[in-house]
């Protein structure tokens, strides 16, 4: 049995499974567990604070708390002054007996309504909850958590910033805005999602030296996307190497929606791109990208001849729901071509529901998976991974759940993380390019499965690559340069 690998993300029962098997097949106690996290935890703050000389240490009540009343002892020892703040009293077990070891070497307990009698420390440690939260954090918690915040103290966070829900991302209350995150043992996937990358600043992995066997039982449940791009091309070779992908949509006064999706398409190396949209689009497409082959459709019969010649499609940039609209959803579908469905294309399904035969990838934000699911955007949000895996079963489909951490699920269960991506890329015509580059992935011979891996993780990069300017005032153009550069694998300057 090999170590996990740093891609491998688990859920918060998968840890408590993974703790046992330390525990009982392995014999490593969780006091030596408790130990090890705190002196790792330590010894990551000491990396990144070397000039740190006092700590508040605020413990929970649980093993979390325990972590951090171990890793005071261990920073007295080595010649910290520490400052403790225990937010009730500690429940029993490890936690009660690191407390205990705690105050035996001398520190004291203080209460929160006691932090405005303590010096002003050089590192607030976050030691409340860990993967037991279970809940909002109550008004002392949270209002101590707004505390820490606010306090203008780096926050390093053990095992999970307090208050975010390491399981699903989501936040149900007050959360730890951390500026370091060590996480213990094994990396867990709410750590990778939703407001995750507003909580857990830099993330560290401490696997406590738990060995691999512990992991024997226990699968992952997601992955890390990695970073990866097509092979190189054969020398000898013809546009029709590439496939052909057409985009339709474009309604009106959504030129630039097709004209987007249908130049990420070209950026993302599809050997042709055509456009199905709107007649009075037509010149404008044309002259802005003479590359793309811009047609003005009006219904079903234009729009046949054009779907015979195409490989892939990208259903819904700009679409609307117009009759217009749904007529050309609807002969799309009826073609049973490998597509991306995207926006409106989206909004019809949800109206009316179908599975795919054909490979197709589903590309929605929050708002198009609830509205698939018939749910709110907070059920959504709550549980990104349930959602974008019911949305996979349901359509036979592989679905992309866009936001921070976007999610590519497979109707199989699998499940992809991306690591990558800016709040910048929450502006117009983000959705439309990652719809192009990933039919233009279908069309160059990648199954829908890792058209949709490589595509999200192709367009997050570019979008990191470009947010080197600044993420305010990113525009989805600024993506198609970079989105080249990256697709052909060529180094770029950021690349660590
Ligand atoms: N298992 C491991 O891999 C290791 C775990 N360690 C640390 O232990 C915590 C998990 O500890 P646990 O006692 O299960 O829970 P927490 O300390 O995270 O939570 C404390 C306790 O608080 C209760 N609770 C939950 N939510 C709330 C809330 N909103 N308000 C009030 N109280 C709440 C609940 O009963 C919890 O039990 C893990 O994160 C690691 O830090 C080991 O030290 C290292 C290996
Ligand atoms: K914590």
């Amino acid at each position: 049995m090999s170590a996990p690998s740093p891609r491998d993300l688990y859920t918060v029962d998968d840890m408590r499974r993974i703790d046992r098997a330390a525990l009982d097949a392995l014999g490593i106690s969780g006091s030596e567990l408790m130990r090890r996290a705190a002196s790792d935890a330590l010894r990551s703050l000491h990396r990144r604070w070397p000039q740190a000389r006092r700590l508040r240490v605020h413990c929970g009540p649980g093993n979390n708390g325990g972590d951090g009343f171990l890793l005071g002892v261990l920073a007295r020892e080595a010649g910290l002054q520490v400052d403790v703040v225990a937010l009730a009293d500690t429940s029993s077990g490890d936690a009660a007996s690191a407390r205990a070891a705690w105050v035996d070497a001398g520190g004291a307990v203080h209460a929160v309504d006691a932090l405005h009698e303590l010096p002003e420390p050089d590192v607030q440690v976050d030691a409340l909850y860990g993967i037991g939260l279970n809940r909002a954090p109550e008004p002392t918690a949270a209002a101590l958590i707004e505390r820490i915040n606010g306090a203008g103290v780096p926050v390093l966070a053990l095992d999970v910033p307090s208050g975010l829900d390491a399981d699903s991302g989501h936040c149900p209350g007050a959360v730890i805005r951390a500026d370091l995150t060590v996480t213990f043992i094994a990396d867990k996937r709410g750590l990778h999602t939703g407001r995750a990358a507003d909580c857990t600043g830099v993330l560290e992995l401490a696997t406590l030296g738990v060995p691999a066997d512990a992991f024997a039982q226990v699968a992952p449940d997601a992955h890390l996307l990695v970073a990866d791009s097509l092979p190189p091309r054969r020398r000898h070779a013809n546009k029709g190497n590439y496939g052909h992908v057409l985009v339709i949509g474009g309604g009106k006064g959504m030129a630039g929606a097709v004209h987007l999706a249908g130049e990420a398409a070209l950026r993302a190396g599809a050997g042709l791109v055509s456009v199905a949209t709107r007649v009075e689009h037509v010149g404008a497409l044309n002259a802005a990208r003479p590359e793309l082959m811009a047609h003005g459709v009006d219904g079903p019969q234009t729009l046949q001849p054009l779907l015979e010649r195409a490989d892939t499609l990208a259903l819904g940039p700009g679409l609307g729901q117009s009759a217009w609209s749904h007529a050309l959803w609807l002969t799309a579908l009826d073609s049973r071509k490998p597509l991306v469905l995207d926006a409106d294309g989206l909004n019809l399904l949800a109206k009316e529901p179908r599975r795919f035969t054909a490979p197709a990838v589903l590309t929605p934000h929050p708002g198009e998976a609830a509205r698939l699911l018939g749910r709110s955007v907070g059920a959504v949000e709550r549980d990104r991974f349930a959602a974008a895996r019911e949305l996979a079963v349901r359509f036979d489909a592989v679905v992309v759940l866009k936001g921070a951490g976007s999610l590519v699920a497979d109707p199989n269960g699998r499940l992809d993380v991306c690591p990558w991506g800016n709040p910048g890329m929450a502006s117009g015509g983000m959705g439309d390019l990652l719809t192009g580059i990933v039919a233009a992935l279908l069309a160059q011979g990648c199954d829908a499965w890792r058209a949709a891996r490589l595509g999200v993780g192709l367009h997050a990069r570019a979008g990191d690559l470009a947010a080197c300017e600044g993420e305010r005032g990113l525009l989805a153009s600024d993506l198609l340069l970079p989105l080249r550069r990256l697709g052909n694998a060529v180094p770029c300057e950021t690349d660590e």
